[in-house]
């Protein structure tokens, strides 16, 4: 009979695996953060020093092989989290009251992809994860080569509005490979990240797996992509500045509704880009007037004309409204976004214009 795949037996595979910096069991080190296992596919999380990412490249690998040869796996996947170990001090001097901390180096670009458009929003739930795969399908619809990162691990729902749920493969030359859907390319922190431990991460951990996503997807499996539009998680902490300092973003859309307090949020974020030298290109006011079905009457449940305010008040070009319509709501719920559900209508129309003009601004 076939033994149940536990946590047990893969730790006790894990444990044949040397720490290549202490020299002893992977396990006993405490490298291991997380063990997840469902339906035989295998994710392993595994903690470690910035500096000693290469090294623990070669460690991750030698925790697949382990991990592989156990029967009842089908998949193994490990993510290194770059941050400090446990008990390590931070020898680096703090900054100096009222200092910022240094900024990290400048990303690298990233190879196969052309440009990179973050999609921002101040504050969760305004539709920012809507608004960016409408706009991956209405660039696309332009004939760009399009890809998606959802990078909002507290609540990764691009898999779900592109209908791409199933967890990534790899490619021969072991590179992740990203979902296709509707011919866009799309890959989801939510693929690598157990649920029930999202809430848990702490930012460092976010950043790592993002890069790790970043570097290890294979964007450029059918031609390189002209835009990749990175779903960034919402909110302007800490971990959000870091990360978007490590991505190497060429432009934001910043989403927001009418709402005042989107709005004090959005300036938020619109400062914290602005704070690090990334061109917004734009905001997209988002729900901002409700369309009666039915009768056709305009009602502006949460305000209208805001985000546009907001954006004049900091110079910034207003990208586009988009209506608060259900149908918005009902495409997205089942996979097929309303621009491509329904090419012909106006709000397919009005993503088309956004996405117009971002092509123009990224010269796409
Ligand atoms: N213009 C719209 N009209 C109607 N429903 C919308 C619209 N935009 C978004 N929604 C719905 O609002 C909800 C929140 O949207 P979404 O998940 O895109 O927001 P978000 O800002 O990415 O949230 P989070 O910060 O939690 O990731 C979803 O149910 C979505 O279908």
């Amino acid at each position: 009979m076939l033994r149940p795949l536990t946590e047990k037996r893969v730790r006790d595979a894990l444990s044949t695996v040397l720490h290549p910096l202490t020299g002893g069991d992977i396990v006993a080190s405490g490298a291991v953060e997380h063990i997840g296992i469902k339906d035989g596919n295998v994710t392993l999380i595994l903690k470690t020093d910035p500096q000693a990412r290469e090294v623990m490249e070669k460690a991750a690998k030698g925790c697949e092989t382990a991990v592989s040869a156990l029967s009842g796996v089908k998949s193994v996947r490990t993510v290194l989290t770059a941050h400090r170990p446990t008990g390590e001090a931070d020898n680096r001097p703090p900054p100096a009251m009222g200092m910022k901390p240094p900024a990290p180096p400048p990303p690298e670009r990233l190879e196969g992809v052309r440009t990179i458009i973050a999609v921002a929003s101040g504050k969760g739930g305004v539709g920012k994860s809507t608004t960016a795969v409408n706009l991956a399908c209405a660039l696309k619809q332009r004939g760009l080569n399009v890809g998606v990162l959802d990078a909002d691990i507290y609540g990764p729902s691009i898999p779900k509005m592109l209908g791409a749920g199933e967890k990534p493969g790899f490619t021969k030359n072991d590179r992740i490979e990203p979902a296709v859907r509707h011919g866009i390319r799309a890959i989801s922190m939510g693929h690598l990240v157990p649920e029930d431990r999202a809430t848990i991460w702490r930012g460092p951990m976010v950043i790592g797996a993002v890069q790790q996503l970043l570097k290890g997807v294979a964007w450029d499996i059918d031609g390189d992509l002209d835009v990749l539009v990175v779903d960034l998680p919402p909110g302007t902490g800490d971990a959000q500045l870091t990360l978007v300092q490590t991505v190497p973003i060429d432009g934001v859309v910043l989403v927001s509704t009418p709402q005042d307090i989107a709005l004090i949020d959005a300036r938020k974020a619109y400062d914290m880009f602005d704070q690090v030298g990334i061109p917004v290109l734009g905001m997209i006011e988002n729900m901002s007037q409700f369309v009666c079905p039915d009768c056709g009457s305009k009602h502006d449940i949460f305000g209208h004309g805001g985000a546009v305010a907001t954006a004049k008040e900091k110079g910034i070009e207003v990208l586009g409204e988009i209506p608060l319509a259900p149908v918005i709501m009902r495409r997205a719920e089942t996979g097929t976004p309303i621009v491509l559900a329904d090419p012909g209508s106006e709000i397919a129309a009005r993503y088309g214009e956004i996405a117009g003009r971002i092509a123009e601004q990224i010269d796409a």
